[in-house]
């Protein structure tokens, strides 16, 4: 498998993006011909470096609206690509991608446009030089690739085959399901790049929002399982134009990218059931169990702080570290560990980041997998400094730096550790229901790769939901169990909650953690000075939505707030105030029916309240 990435896709400089991208490990670039513009040095230079750094050049582009032009601009386009061949020659590079012409006034005569193209690929034939034909999404007569193919299947020249892009294929709602009128050696080249979907003109999207497979919504398995299964081994090429990526550094980009080459080529492998074919593999994904602690780093006094802010809401300490100053906070199955231990790693993490979540565990049918695939995923992983008779942990590491932790399935941590007493547990809570997480814009994607590739995890559609001083978009993720779920929370403005974490504290960390329980009416209401107070405003517009005003009474009156899907699933919750200076709070949840949401219709009224108490 060559494993290949266009220049357009990361930030930097020609040389600096060469190097990215072969440090991520790929064989292959596409020369993307506007950094080979901006670039000092002759294309033989380009040559000598990529060579250097062992690249091949796969590819060079984009060669733009050719065919079904006036007689005129076409005897000057087939001048242009003379001059693009020879160029290529310099820079090493035998195929050259052509997009379907875009201009409003060309040609729609088929025959024409067939013409024009042979003209070309019998100038790329005397040139040793391949042409892939591209349909772009929105070119004004070719824009399916089936329309391109046609075209190509009439110029009928070894020299011009057709690109698949997968942004340009699944974009339009198309698929690759004629692919068995195309031999093999006319499909030149293939580009994959994932997308949100969203509502938007597909140029725009196309130019702005692509992003790498596994980190948006086309279904990028099935598009390269049909071409896997159709006997296609040639170069797989990222491709992605994404305002973020370009802004961003591009060494954690590239890897990135690669990774999801990796991904995609483990997801293909299993759809396709196959063990024979040249795609990566890794230790199987193991089976989620849930979240078994949430860590946070403190000092003394604010670990004093926290704590009372956890009693307050029916935790209770249960344990205390043999060794260290780490404390063991639980209600039933809800587990909270407070680390305060001075000189630690967790003392190094609260210097950078204040009161934080520096650690979490999943319970895990086989940790040593996720290890292991971690690490083929190029990801670091840790394990943790033990005094005599302490159990070792293994971690993986996140993108932010903190760590999570993964416990076998059967694997007791607490007794060899802890001296604990299990009686003080009050009993009720069964778990974490889930983490929001608030993150640089930029650095989401980083997440979404992370916790796709190693874990195994499933996305969900971003959700927007309101901050009193702007807009924060909102993706879930979770485990194909649904038993761990975050909410990765970003934020343009610079006003809200999250942007100013994320000023204050290098980078936003937790926003909220959520503990389950089984009956929320039934769960002690969490002390006054916790409990976030619900506006009655809030309860009338339930009744007006829902009806059922005797049940709206009662959560009034318990100060629970409600949301009900379009199955009928419901969701039952309870917010406290924020900790400390507002960077997270907690919440208490039932769900019921099978609700999978997050109450996000609520989130504004939690928002307004906690703005209301910071205005005090
Ligand atoms: O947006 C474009 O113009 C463009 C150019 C070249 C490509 O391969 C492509 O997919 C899009
Ligand atoms: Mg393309």
């Amino acid at each position: 498998m060559l494993r290949s990435i266009a220049t357009v896709s990361i930030s930097g400089t020609l040389p600096e993006k060469l190097s990215a991208i072969a440090a991520a490990g790929y064989q292959g670039v596409e020369i993307f011909e506007n950094d080979l513009l901006y670039y000092t040095g002759t294309p033989a230079e380009i040559r000598t470096l990529a060579d250097d750094l062992g690249l091949k050049i796969t590819l060079f582009q984009p060669f733009r609206d050719f065919e079904g032009e006036s007689r005129e601009q076409f005897a000057a386009n087939l001048e242009r690509a003379r001059r693009k061949f020879a160029l290529m020659h310099e820079l090493g590079c035998d195929t050259l991608l052509l997009c379907s012409n875009v201009s409003p006034h060309c040609s729609a005569d088929f025959d024409l446009q067939v013409a024009d193209l042979r003209a070309l690929a019998t100038l790329a034939e005397q040139e040793n030089i391949r042409i892939g034909y591209e349909a772009l999404a929105w070119g004004t007569h070719v824009n399916h690739w089936y329309q391109a193919w046609e075209r190509v299947k009439a110029v009928n020249s070894p020299a011009m085959g057709i690109v698949l892009d997968s942004f340009h294929v699944l974009s339009l709602g198309d698929n690759l399901k004629r692919l068995d009128d195309v031999p093999l050696e006319s499909i030149t080249f293939l580009q994959l790049a994932d997308a949100p979907l969203m509502k938007m003109d597909v140029l725009e999207w196309s130019r702005h929002f692509r992003c790498f497979p596994g980190q948006g919504e086309l279904p990028l398995i099935e598009f390269a399982s049909e071409l896997t299964r159709r006997g296609y081994r040639g170069p797989w090429s990222l491709e992605i134009f994404n305002d973020g990526f370009r802004a961003s550094p591009n060494g954690a980009t590239a890897k990135d990218g690669y990774r999801s080459l990796l991904w995609l080529e483990e997801q293909t492998r299993q759809a396709l059931g196959q063990t024979d074919a040249d795609l990566f593999t890794s230790r199987p994904l193991p089976q989620w169990h849930g979240m078994e602690f949430i860590e946070f780093a403190a000092s003394p006094s604010d670990a004093k702080k926290l704590g009372m802010m956890l009693a307050g809401m029916g935790f209770r300490q249960t344990g205390m570290h043999r060794s260290k100053q780490v404390a063991l906070w639980c209600n039933g199955e809800a587990r909270v560990v407070i680390n305060y231990q001075p000189h630690s790693w967790a003392d190094h993490f609260y210097q950078r980041h204040g009161v934080s979540l520096c650690a979490m565990a999943l319970r895990v049918s086989d940790s040593a997998s996720v290890i292991a695939r971690a690490r083929a995923y190029g990801y670091a992983t840790w394990q943790g400094e033990a005094g005599p008779n302490e159990s070792t942990i293994p971690a993986v590491c996140a993108p932010d730096g903190s760590l999570i932790y993964l416990i076998d399935e059967n694997q007791n941590i607490y007794t060899q550790d802890f001296n604990l007493t299990p009686d003080e547990n009050p009993g009720g809570f069964t778990g974490i229901d889930h983490l929001a997480l608030g993150m640089e814009a930029d650095s989401r994607d980083n997440w979404v790769m992370f916790f796709r590739s190693v874990f195994g995890f499933v996305l969900e559609h971003e959700q927007t939901m309101p901050d009193p001083y702007g807009l924060v978009r909102s993706l879930a993720v979770q485990s194909p169990q649904g038993n761990i779920r975050f909410a990765l929370n970003i934020s343009q403005s610079r006003a809200t909650q999250i942007a100013r974490s994320v000023a204050c504290y290098q980078g936003a960390g937790l926003q909220h953690a959520a503990f389950s329980c089984r009956d929320l009416s039934q769960a002690p209401p969490f002390a006054s000075s916790i409990a976030l107070p619900v506006p009655a405003n809030y309860y009338d517009d339930l009744v007006a939505r829902f009806g059922q005003p005797e049940m709206m009474a009662t959560l009034k009156q318990q100060q629970i707030l409600y949301d009900r899907d379009a199955q009928g699933g419901e969701f039952f919750h309870r917010y406290s105030w924020p900790f400390s200076e507002g960077r997270f709070f907690f919440e208490l949840t039932e769900r019921r029916e099978g609700y999978a949401q997050y109450g996000a219709a609520n989130a504004a009224v939690r928002l307004s309240a906690m703005q209301y108490r910071q205005l005090l």
